[in-house]
Formats: structure tokens, C-alpha cells, sequence
């Protein structure tokens, strides 16, 4: 399968960084393809290097303005103009997506699948592994538009939350 996974750019504490390389190790070792933003920034890094060393596939999916965060290494490297189209890269290549924990850019890659999502454009499964319960406050919010009616589906449809890396991954595999 071709999981793509959003998450940090930056470096983070040992209890942020183990449990994205498990799930790395996870990726890595069911054969899987990790598509990705394309750097050797922070976790983005980690998680790359994790997913090749236990014998995934990587497939990055870079930008002109990050060009120089590129990692090297990956077995595709896709070079978009800009942030939209990376977007839509990074959707379009994925059986299935994976947000982990991440600030901004994170947040922004994730509300646009499910916008689309919420569409009906695509119907490809979202899972968070929610380490720490770094998403919580996102979860409480996005409960709260599904029991006041802001959404036309049923947040179960849309995203799937996961304590841990073993339960995410699980999530996957009845994705295929
Ligand atoms: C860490 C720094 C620059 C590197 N920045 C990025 N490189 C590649 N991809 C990025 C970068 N920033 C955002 N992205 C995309 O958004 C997600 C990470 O953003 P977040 O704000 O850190 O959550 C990630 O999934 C990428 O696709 C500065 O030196």
C-alpha cells in the first residue's frame, strides 16, 4: 500500500519521536511504500529513514521553495511548484493517510483531505495516531461539529483516532 503521512517538520522530544519511528519500523517491515513531504527535516526525516532501513519504499513529494530540505535516498522524488499542488500529490498517491504529531503544515495537509473528503472527492481512510493525546483538543473540536450538525457525514466516516503505533497500523490493513 502507499501510506502517505503527514507530520513535523521539526525535532522533537524522545516521546513525540518513538512512537513515529514504530510506526516507521511498521511501514518498513509490511513492505509498504511511505509517501511523504519529501525532507530530512525533523520528523519527516526520522520517519523516512526508519521506513528504508526496515525496507519500505519512499516516494517524496517535495516543493520548489523546500527544494533544499529535500532528503536523498528516496526512490521517487516528485518536485511540485507549489504547496497546493504537493497537496494534491500527496493525496492523489495515497491508498490511505496517516497524520502524526505535527504543528501547521500538518494541520493544513489533514483539514484539506477531509474537506475533500467531506465532498465526497475521495474516500481514502485517516488515521491520527494520537500519540501523547496531542490531538485532543482536534478531536474534542471535530466532535463537536458532528453532534451540532457542521458536518454531512459522520465523523467516524471521515477520521479514525489511534493511541498507539500498533493500533494505527492495524487501521490500515483492513483499509486494504
Ligand atoms: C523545518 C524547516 C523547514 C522544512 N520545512 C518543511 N519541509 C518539508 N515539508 C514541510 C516543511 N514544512 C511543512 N511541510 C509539510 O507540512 C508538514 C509539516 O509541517 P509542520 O508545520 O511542521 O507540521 C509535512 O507533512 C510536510 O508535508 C525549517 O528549517
Amino acid at each position: 500500500m502507499n501510506i502517505t503521512v503527514f507530520c513535523s517538520a521539526y525535532s522533537l522530544d524522545a516521546r513525540y519521536t518513538a512512537p513515529a519511528a514504530e510506526f516507521a519500523r511498521l511501514l518498513g517491515e509490511a513492505g509498504h511504500t511511505l509517501v511523504w513531504g519529501g525532507s530530512h527535516a525533523g520528523l519527516m526525516g526520522l520517519l523516512a529513514d526508519g521506513v528504508k532501513e526496515a525496507g519500505g519504499r519512499l516516494v517524496g513529494i517535495s516543493v520548489e521553495l523546500l527544494a533544499h530540505k529535500t532528503y536523498e535516498g528516496a526512490d521517487e522524488l516528485v518536485m511540485t511548484a507549489d504547496l497546493a499542488e504537493r497537496k494534491a500529490q500527496l493525496l492523489a498517491r495515497a491508498d490511505a493517510v496517516v497524520v502524526l504529531v505535527g504543528g501547521l503544515g500538518t494541520l493544513d495537509e489533514v483539514t484539506e483531505v477531509l474537506e475533500l473528503k467531506k465532498h465526497a472527492l475521495h474516500d481514502k481512510p485517516v488515521v491520527v495516531l494520537d500519540t501523547e493525546g496531542f490531538y485532543a483538543g482536534l478531536r474534542t473540536q471535530l466532535e463537536r461539529m458532528d453532534q451540532e450538525g457542521f458536518l454531512p457525514r459522520s465523523l467516524a466516516e471521515l477520521i479514525t483516532f489511534a493511541a498507539t503505533p500498533a493500533e494505527a497500523f492495524a487501521r490500515l490493513d483492513r483499509a486494504s
